[in-house]
């Protein structure tokens, strides 16, 4: 059973819960303090294109199983769409369009020449065959291979999907367009045409900002007590990272429970012992619960899992000085209030969680030229473009006397608002 929402979030204003809306709350007041009239708003406030397909699979049993999934495109104005595919069985549509708005708004922020797009698959991969998801994934693939492609709109990997999913969808694509195409999708293994460090970049594009959000904040990331909720790809890279630097990861969490030990966990072990999809507290007896882990006494906590976790109900018991969004929608707007109100630095996702984008782009522009870099040149463009990033935001909420999530958000919309305005839309 997958516990997806803290039961005390279901208290909270409904509004609030509902990611599109308080994307577009927040849309509407960056258009606001930057000047844009009305119609750019009404431009920017939904995708502009989004398809639901129906994708049907034979399963293992030999039933046919129709699966439902989505791709939203947000802007095209700056260049091709592009954002990770989410295989969930809470995805929907409402959710995709928020995260392909997020998505334009992170290669706003850290400047890639692409809109944002999103997809995913109403689906449990937890409890699929290889063969089914290798099934859905190629289903996919062809349902949408109209209206993507690597000058239209780029995929990636999201929750639960991973390399593996990437190489079929890329070997799916390939073949309906009768050519290899390695620059369709990013995310791919390294022998189709990946780049050194995709894997661990979201975790390194996070790493960062905790480093110059502890800068602000006089905090020495060695030693600094660390809550990592979520144990997948960005949670347990950022867990290692962060141990690696000499900080004390006290406290993960995977979509059962949470692990907690003032005096630090053993990461190597539990990176060594998780599956594939980010579990690893079914192996321990002494579990907490997520509500737990997040109002742990810490100094930096990382939401790495899904959306709606620091809500209303839980803000003012979170202890931490730092909170760093590695998870698109990790918190509500209300529970942003407060966080701001009460001294604590939110480093918002559409920041915090663009270095997967980011390495993404630069895997897509060595398919294009056929040229191939060693991590450390990954790794060294990675950290000027998000430390610049982080400067944009961090002076932006100064000097408009914002919050950081809406200083994101003024920084992330100005570059699609102002393509859109030259190509003469709005
Ligand atoms: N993978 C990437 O490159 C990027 C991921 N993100 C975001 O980071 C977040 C995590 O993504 P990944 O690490 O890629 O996913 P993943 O599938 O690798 O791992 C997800 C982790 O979250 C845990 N989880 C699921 N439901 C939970 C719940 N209700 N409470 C606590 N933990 C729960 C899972 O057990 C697992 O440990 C998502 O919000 C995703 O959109 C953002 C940017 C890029
Ligand atoms: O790597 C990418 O292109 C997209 C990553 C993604 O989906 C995200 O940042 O939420």
């Amino acid at each position: 059973m997958v516990a997806d929402k803290p039961a005390d979030a279901a208290n909270e204003n409904n509004d609030q819960l509902d990611v599109l809306k308080s994307t577009q709350t927040v849309v509407k007041k960056a258009l606001d303090k930057l000047g844009y009239p009305n119609e750019v708003y009404d431009l920017l406030k939904e995708p502009v294109r989004m398809m639901t397909v129906r994708i049907p699979v034979r399963m293992d049993n030999d039933s046919i199983k129709i699966f439902t999934g989505y791709r939203a495109q947000h802007n095209d104005a700056v260049g091709p769409t592009k954002g990770g595919v989410r295989f969930h069985p809470n995805v929907s549509e409402k959710e995709v369009k928020a995260l392909s708005i997020w998505m334009s708004l992170k290669a706003g922020i850290v400047d890639l020449p692409y809109g944002g797009g999103k997809g995913g698959i109403v689906c449990d991969p937890r409890n699929m065959s290889f063969r089914e998801l290798e099934g859905v994934s190629r289903g996919y693939v062809r349902a949408i291979s109209q209206i993507v492609g690597p000058t239209k709109d780029i995929p990636a990997p999201d929750v639960f999907t991973n390399s593996q999913i990437m190489a079929w969808m890329m070997d799916e694509y390939s073949r309906i367009d009768e050519f290899n195409n390695p620059g369709f999708i990013t995310g791919k293994p390294l022998v189709l045409g990946g780049s050194h460090g995709r894997e661990t970049a979201t975790a390194k594009g996070v790493t960062i900002c905790i480093e110059e959000a502890a800068k602000k904040k006089a905090i020495n990331v060695e030693g600094a007590r660390v809550v990592v909720q979520g144990f997948g790809n960005a949670g347990s890279y950022l867990a290692k990272f962060m141990n690696d630097r000499g900080a004390k990861v006290i406290g993960i969490s995977d979509a059962y429970g949470g692990l907690h030990d003032p005096d630090g966990l053993d990461i190597d072990y539990l990176l060594d012992r998780r599956d594939s999809f980010g579990t690893v507290t079914n192996l321990f007896k002494n579990t907490i619960t997520n509500q737990e882990l997040l109002e742990l006494d810490c100094d930096i906590l990382v939401p790495a899992a899904i959306e709606n976790q620091i809500t209303e109900e839980n803000a003012y018991n979170i202890k931490a000085s730092i909170v760093v969004e590695a998870a698109n929608g990790p918190t509500t707007l209300g529970a942003t209030k407060i966080l701001s109100e009460r001294g604590i630095l939110l480093v918002p996702d559409v920041l915090a969680s663009s270095g997967g984008v980011t390495v993404s782009y630069f895997e897509w522009v060595q398919n294009n030229q056929g040229y191939y870099w060693t991590e450390e040149e990954v790794e060294e463009k990675l950290h000027k473009v998000i430390v610049k990033g982080f400067d944009n935001v961090y002076k932006t909420a100064e000097t408009r006397r914002v919050d950081m999530r809406l200083a994101a958000y003024m920084v992330g919309v100005r570059k699609m608002a102002e393509a859109s305005r030259f190509r003469g839309w709005i």
